[in-house]
Formats: structure tokens, sequence, C-alpha cells
């Protein structure tokens, strides 16, 4: 058998067919053995020129065949417990996409199966974590050079958002981001969270809350607001700015060159996250195969899937009701408090 990481892909759709050429191109020490998709054509397109891969119709055949050794979960949310628990039964190493599990009860399942196993096998895809801004900002409000931060200023806009995009997945695809973000770069757990909207955009389709301001509490009294808008229609926009007692710290606002030209000076705006965070993607993924060679499980964990959930949950039923709700994960199990 190759020394390579053997890997089946689970979904080839846009997320799946860009994280196959990246096993299969970009990063080192990893080989696609299976794709799983229930549209078999779009997994045949998508796994078109990777030597030795087979196609499947379905998630359990994909992780018995030949050669798997690691598993890739890409497809829609909902599928995600199924997969991380095939998985865990067959003792398989597993990188994530958000979200772990959009329903708070069915990531607590993934999080208790994984407590039951003893070690950590799952990696949740929060790929901000690997973006250069993102650890800067990070490395920058852990020297404390700042002092303490007091507010999180988020913003989060995507040109569109794709067919069947419902209101609360602005809180539990996009928001969730944020969350994961928040929490990793405070190192605090969220509290409580408000939802308020502004009328929406005509540019949104009829009947979605776009966009959406979204303010959480945290446990140490920081608090983080986000704009989410799925539909601003001008490009992809990820910024965050950390206010702290002693200065503050900006991310997000310039990626592209700067050009002077016919009495303009103008930067381009990426118009997706496979452009603006393809540097974090490559990052994750190399490191996650790096890490499952050497039989460690590294990055956001199954917990950080699992407190996303909660939090993204809270934000649904406070947009619903227009009230603060509290955000409440309980205490991690022992395997997640190292
Ligand atoms: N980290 C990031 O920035 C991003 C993450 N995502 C996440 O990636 C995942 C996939 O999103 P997209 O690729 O945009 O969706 P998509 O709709 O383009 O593709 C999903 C694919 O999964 C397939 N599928 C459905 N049920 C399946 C199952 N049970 N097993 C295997 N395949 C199945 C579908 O047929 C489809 O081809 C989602 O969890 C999404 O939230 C998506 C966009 C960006
Ligand atoms: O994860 C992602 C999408 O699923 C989500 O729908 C977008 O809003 C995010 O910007 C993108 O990073």
């Amino acid at each position: 058998m190759s020394d390579l990481l053997g890997v089946a892909v689970l979904g080839a759709g846009h997320m799946g067919a860009d994280h196959i050429r990246r096993l299969d191109r970009v990063v080192s020490g990893a080989r696609v053995v299976a794709v799983a998709d229930p549209d078999t054509a779009r997994a045949k397109e998508a796994a078109a020129g990777v030597d030795g891969v087979t196609v499947h119709a379905d998630t359990e055949a994909a992780l018995d065949a030949h050669g798997v050794q690691a598993v890739f979960v890409a497809s829609p949310g909902p599928a995600h417990e199924e997969a991380l628990l095939a998985a865990f039964a067959r003792g398989l190493p597993v990188l994530c996409e958000k979200p772990m599990v959009p329903d708070p009860a069915g990531a607590l399942r993934v999080v208790e199966a994984e407590a039951r196993l003893g070690r950590r096998l799952a990696q949740i895809g929060f790929m901000r974590r690997y973006d250069s801004e993102y650890a800067r900002l990070k490395a920058l409000l852990d020297s404390g050079r700042l002092g303490r931060p007091l507010m999180l200023h988020c913003t989060h806009r995507n040109v569109s958002s794709p067919p069947g995009f419902t209101s609360a997945m602005l809180m539990d695809s996009s928001v969730s981001h944020e969350i994961d973000a928040a929490r990793w770069l405070l190192g605090e757990e969220l509290t409580a969270v408000r939802v308020v909207r502004p009328r929406p955009s005509g540019g949104a389709p009829a009947g979605l809350a776009d966009p959406q301001f979204v303010l959480f509490e945290t446990e140490g009294g920081a608090l983080v607001d986000v704009e989410v808008f799925v539909n601003c229609g001008f490009g992809y926009q990820v910024r965050c700015e950390a206010v702290c007692e002693a200065g503050s710290a900006r991310i997000g606002e310039d990626h592209g060159v700067r050009v002077a030209h016919a009495g303009a000076d103008t930067t381009g705006i990426p118009q997706d996250y496979l452009v603006r965070f393809a540097d974090a993607y490559d990052r994750e993924v190399q490191a996650w195969v790096d890490a499952t060679r050497h039989g460690r499980v590294t990055g956001p964990s199954a917990w950080d899937g699992y407190a996303a959930s909660v939090a993204a949950e809270a934000g649904v039923r406070s947009l619903e009701t227009g009230q603060r709700v509290t955000v409440e994960p309980g205490e991690p199990p022992a395997l997640y408090r190292a």
C-alpha cells in the first residue's frame, strides 16, 4: 500500500470538489481513494483525473473501500452526524466541514460518541483559524500588548446565497464561523445572544431575513457584534476589529493589488470564500494530513463544533422571538479539557 494517507471524501459539491483537488494536487502526503455522493455524476466529475479513485453512491461503501485510512466530510450539514458516527465506528480520523452538525442534539451525540471512544478522531473545518490574518490577530491578542479585548466588531458578507438558503442558515452556516472565531480569539465561551434585523434587502430572495445583526455576550463580559449579509451583491467581505483596553486591531480590509488608474485608486474584492480563504483551506488540510499521518488529531474539536451549534441555535431562537437568549453548552467532557 502507498505511504500516502488514503482519504474518502463524502460529498462532491462545491467544497467537496475543491477539497478533492486540494488533496490530489495541492497538499502533500495524501491521496483520494474514494468519493461518495448520491449524485454519482457529480462525484465522477469531481473525481475525474484522480488516479485509482473509486466512486460510490453511499457513505458506507466509500468508507469500506480499499485503502481508506481517513475521511473528509463535505456533504451538507444535516448529513454530517451519520458520516461522523460511521467514521468513528471504524476508528477513522475525520476532517468534517462546518457546521459539524447544525442541530445541537445531534452535535452532542457526536461529542458523546467520541468521548466514549476516549480519543479524538474529529477535526472541524473552521478554517479561519488557519488564515494568516486571523492567526496574527490571535497572536496579538494573546500577547497582551493591547490589553484585554472588550469588543469584536465582525462583518460577514457574501455576494449571494445559494438556492434553498434559509434565515436560520445565516446563523448556522455563516455566523457559525464568527462564533468559532470569537471563542478562539477571546478564549471565552459565549453566554447569550440577541438578534435584530433591519428591513430585508431587496436583493435577497423573498422571505429571507437578510441582513441580520447579531450581538453575543461572553462569559468574561466582552461583546461580539456580527453584521451578516449574504446577498450584499458586491463581494465577499469578512472583517474583524478587536477593540481592547489599550488599542484596537483590524483584519479583512485589503486582500488585493491596489491600482491607481484613470483618476481612481481601487482594490478588487474577492467574490467568494474559495478565493478569500484559499490559503487557509490549504493550510487547514495540510495540517490535518500531517497530524493524521502521525496519529494525532489537532485543530478545532467536536466540542468546538458542538459549542458553535448551541450558540447558532440560540441565535435562531432570538431571531424568531426577538428576545435575548442564553447560550448554554454545559461542561465539556474530560477529553476536551486538555
Ligand atoms: N468552510 C467553508 O468556508 C465552507 C464550508 N461549506 C460547508 O461544506 C459543506 C458542503 O457545502 P457545499 O459544497 O457548498 O454544498 P453543495 O450543495 O455544493 O454540495 C453538497 C454535495 O453533497 C452531496 N450529498 C448530499 N447528501 C450526501 C450524503 N449523505 N453523503 C455524501 N454526499 C451527499 C450532494 O449531492 C452535493 O453534491 C457544508 O457543510 C457547508 O456548510 C460550504 C462552503 C464554504
Ligand atoms: O462556510 C461558508 C458557507 O457555507 C456560508 O454559507 C458562507 O456564508 C460563508 O461565508 C462560507 O465560508
